[in-house]
C-alpha cells in the first residue's frame, strides 16, 4: 500500500508536470514521504489518502467505472463497481449526452457542480473539451443565477467560508481547508456579484466558478485554487428574509469592522502560503474594490479581475478591433457608460497604452475618454464631489444629462456599456452612433445577459449590420439582412487564468500595469484573419489554453523584466514552458 500512496500522491504534483521545477515550491513539500508527518505539524487533523469505498467517494482521485481490473483489486474496490469498465472518453460522451437533456441552465449547473464533486478529473476533461458549450454554465450567465438561488440550490459547501465569527481566527480557519500548497485564491464579500448587486454570502458562486475556470482555461491544478467568501452581512433584504439564506443574517459590517477582518485575511493568507499566493479580488462594490487593491498592491500579489482584467481584455478587443475600423488607438474617441471598476480601469488602461505608444503623457491621452455615469457626463464643473477613482475622467465640458446627449455632443468612435444596467444602449442611442460612424466599436461588458447594455440582435440591427460588436455575456449569431453576424465574447474570463499563471510560473511577487499591456498585447496578437473575417475582434474560445499559454509567458517575461519573478533560472522558452506546466485532465494510473 505504501508505493501505493506514493503513486497517487505523485500524480497530484504541483503544476502536474515537471514535478523537479521550482514552481509552487516543489513537489517534495507537499506530497513527498514525509507529507503525513508535515500535515501533523501544519494541520489539527490528519490526512490519508482514500483506498476503497472512500477511494470511490474522493473527487480528486475518483474514475468511477474508469477502474481498471488492476486497480479493482489493487485499491479494494473489488463489488463497489459494476463488472463493466469505460474509457474517460466514453464517461465524457455519456456525461455530455445526459447534461444536453437538461433544458434549464440551472439543472446543468447543478449537474456540473455534482460532478466536479464526485469526479474532478472528468468535470475538467469535459469543460476542457467542451468549453463554449458549458462556459455559458459554469460562468456567465447562469453562475449569476445559481448565486441568486444559492441558498436553495445548496448541497456539499465548495471553497471557505469566513465571517464575522470567524473574527481572530482567520489563519485557523485557512488551517482546515484541506489543501496546504495554495496558488490562486478568488475573494468576493458578494456585495456586487457581476452586475445582480449584492448577493451576500450566495456570492460563492463566482469565486468557485472563477477557479473552475482557472483550471480549464488556465492549466492551475484545482487543488493549488482556494474559492474564499467573506461574509460581512448582506443589506439585500430579500436575502435577509429568505429562510433559505446561507449567510450571517445582519446588514454589512463596514468601515473599521470591515477593514480589520479584510486585513486579518489578508495577513493569515500571507503567513500561511507565503507572498507568492496570487490573491484575485472579485465582485466587490466599487470603494472597496479601488481600496483594497491600493492597499494590498504594495505588500501582496493582487490582482483585480474586474478592474484589471477586464481592462486588459477590452485593451485587447479595441486594439483588435482597429484592424477593422481603422486608425490608431489615439485617433479614437471613447465614450463609456458606467463609471465603477470595469469603466474607469479600462479607460486608465487605454489612456496607458496610448501614452506609451505616442509618448505622450496619460494625463493628457485620458482627455480622449468621457465617462457617463447615472448624472450625466462627468464634467469638471460638477457640482456633486466625485469619488476619488472618478476625478481623472473630469474634463472640460458643459453639463450633459444622459448617454444620448453625450454621444450626439462627443461623437464617440467606440461605445462601451460597464454600467451593470441592462437595455441602455437603446435604439436612439445606437442609431446615433452610427450616423457619424461607418463601423461604430460597440462593447456591452455588463454581465450576465439581463444587465447586457443591448443584444448583440440590437446592435445589428439599430446599426444597419454595420456595428462591430462584442459582449461581456454570450449571446448567439444573429441574422440581419441574409447576412450572419459573429458576436464575440469580451469578458475577463480570457486573461484572467493565463495572466494568474504567468504570475504563477515566474514566482512574481507583485502585479504591475506593463503586466496587464502584456497580457493584453498577447490577447490581441492571437485573433486570426479567419476571426476577423467574420467581424470578431477576440479569438475563439475553444484555443483558450493555448492563448493563456500566451499571455502566460508575455506575463511571466514582464515579470522578470521587472525584477519581481523569483523563479530562477528563468525559463528560456516560456511559452513552452507556461504548456508544459499545465494541468491535464487524464486520469492518472494507480499501481
Ligand atoms: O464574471 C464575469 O463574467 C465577468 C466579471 O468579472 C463580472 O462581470 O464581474
Ligand atoms: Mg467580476
Amino acid at each position: 500500500m505504501e508505493s501505493t500512496l506514493k503513486e497517487m500522491r505523485d500524480g497530484v504534483s504541483v503544476l502536474d508536470l515537471d514535478p523537479k521545477s521550482a514552481v509552487g515550491g516543489g513537489v517534495e513539500d507537499v506530497y513527498g514521504e514525509d507529507a503525513a508527518t508535515e500535515d501533523q505539524l501544519v494541520t489539527p487533523w490528519t490526512y490519508s489518502v482514500a483506498s476503497g469505498y472512500s477511494l470511490l467517494r474522493d473527487p480528486q482521485y475518483n474514475k468511477g467505472l474508469a477502474f481498471t481490473e488492476r486497480e479493482r483489486d489493487a485499491h479494494y474496490l473489488r463489488g463497489l463497481l459494476p463488472p463493466a469498465t469505460a474509457t474517460q472518453q466514453l464517461q465524457e460522451k455519456k456525461l455530455m449526452h445526459n447534461i444536453r437533456q437538461y433544458q434549464i441552465p440551472l439543472q446543468k449547473y447543478m449537474a456540473l457542480t455534482e460532478l466536479q464533486e464526485r469526479n474532478e478529473r472528468l468535470f475538467y476533461k469535459l469543460l476542457i473539451d467542451n468549453v463554449e458549450e458549458l462556459l455559458p454554465i459554469v460562468y456567465t450567465p447562469t453562475v449569476g443565477e445559481a448565486c441568486q438561488k444559492y441558498g436553495s440550490i445548496f448541497r456539499r459547501p465548495q471553497g471557505l467560508y469566513i465571517s464575522l465569527k470567524e473574527k481572530g481566527r482567520i489563519l485557523e480557519v485557512l488551517k482546515n481547508w484541506p489543501e496546504k500548497s495554495i496558488q490562486v485564491i478568488v475573494v468576493t464579500d458578494g456585495e456586487r456579484i457581476l452586475g445582480l448587486g449584492d448577493l451576500g454570502c450566495q456570492g460563492m458562486g463566482i469565486p468557485v466558478g472563477k477557479l473552475a475556470l482557472y483550471t480549464a482555461l488556465g492549466g492551475v491544478r484545482p487543488s493549488a485554487c482556494l474559492p474564499v467568501t467573506i461574509d460581512v452581512g448582506t443589506n439585500n433584504e430579500q436575502l435577509l428574509k429568505d429562510e433559505f439564506y446561507i449567510g450571517l443574517r445582519q446588514k454589512r459590517a463596514t468601515g473599521k469592522e470591515y477593514a480589520e477582518l479584510l486585513h486579518e485575511f489578508m495577513s493569515a493568507v500571507k503567513q500561511n502560503y507565503g507572498e507568492k499566493v496570487l490573491v484575485q479580488f472579485e465582485d466587490f462594490a466599487n470603494h472597496n474594490a479601488f481600496e483594497l487593491l491600493a492597499k494590498y498592491g504594495t505588500t501582496h500579489l493582487v490582482f483585480n479581475d474586474d478592474i484589471q482584467g477586464t481592462a486588459a481584455v477590452v485593451l485587447a478587443g479595441v486594439v483588435a478591433a482597429l484592424k477593422l475600423i481603422g486608425g490608431t488607438l489615439s485617433d479614437h474617441k471613447f465614450l463609456f457608460l458606467g463609471a465603477g471598476e470595469a469603466g474607469t480601469g479600462i479607460a486608465e488602461l487605454i489612456a496607458l497604452e496610448i501614452s506609451k505608444k505616442t509618448n505622450v503623457p496619460v494625463e493628457e491621452t485620458r482627455k480622449k475618454i468621457w465617462l457617463v455615469d447615472s448624472k450625466g457626463l462627468i464634467v469638471s464643473s460638477r457640482k456633486d464631489p466625485l469619488q476619488n477613482f472618478k476625478k481623472p475622467w473630469a474634463h472640460e465640458h458643459e453639463p450633459v444629462k444622459d448617454l444620448l446627449d453625450a454621444v450626439k455632443a462627443l461623437k464617440p468612435t467606440v461605445l462601451i456599456g460597464s454600467s451593470g444596467v441592462g437595455r441602455t444602449f437603446t435604439k436612439e442611442v445606437i442609431e446615433a452612433l452610427s450616423s457619424f460612424n461607418e463601423k461604430p466599436l460597440i462593447m456591452a461588458l455588463s454581465n450576465p445577459t439581463s444587465q447586457s447594455e443591448c443584444t448583440a440582435e440590437e446592435a445589428y440591427t439599430w446599426s444597419k449590420g454595420r456595428a462591430i460588436f462584442a459582449s461581456g455575456s454570450p449571446f448567439d449569431p444573429v441574422e440581419y439582412d441574409g447576412k450572419n453576424f459573429v458576436p464575440g465574447q469580451s469578458n475577463n474570463a480570457y486573461i484572467f487564468p493565463g495572466f494568474g499563471l504567468g504570475l504563477v510560473i515566474s514566482g512574481a511577487i507583485r502585479v504591475h500595469d506593463d503586466m496587464l499591456l502584456a497580457a493584453s498585447e498577447a490577447l490581441a496578437g492571437q485573433v486570426s484573419q479567419e476571426n476577423f473575417d467574420k467581424g470578431l475582434i477576440y479569438p475563439p474560445f475553444s484555443n483558450i489554453r493555448k492563448i493563456s499559454a500566451q499571455i502566460a509567458a508575455n506575463v511571466a517575461a514582464k515579470a522578470y523584466e521587472l525584477g519581481v519573478a523569483t523563479r530562477i533560472p528563468r525559463p528560456e522558452n516560456l511559452v513552452k514552458y507556461a504548456e508544459s506546466c499545465m494541468y491535464s485532465p487524464l486520469y492518472r494510473n494507480y499501481r
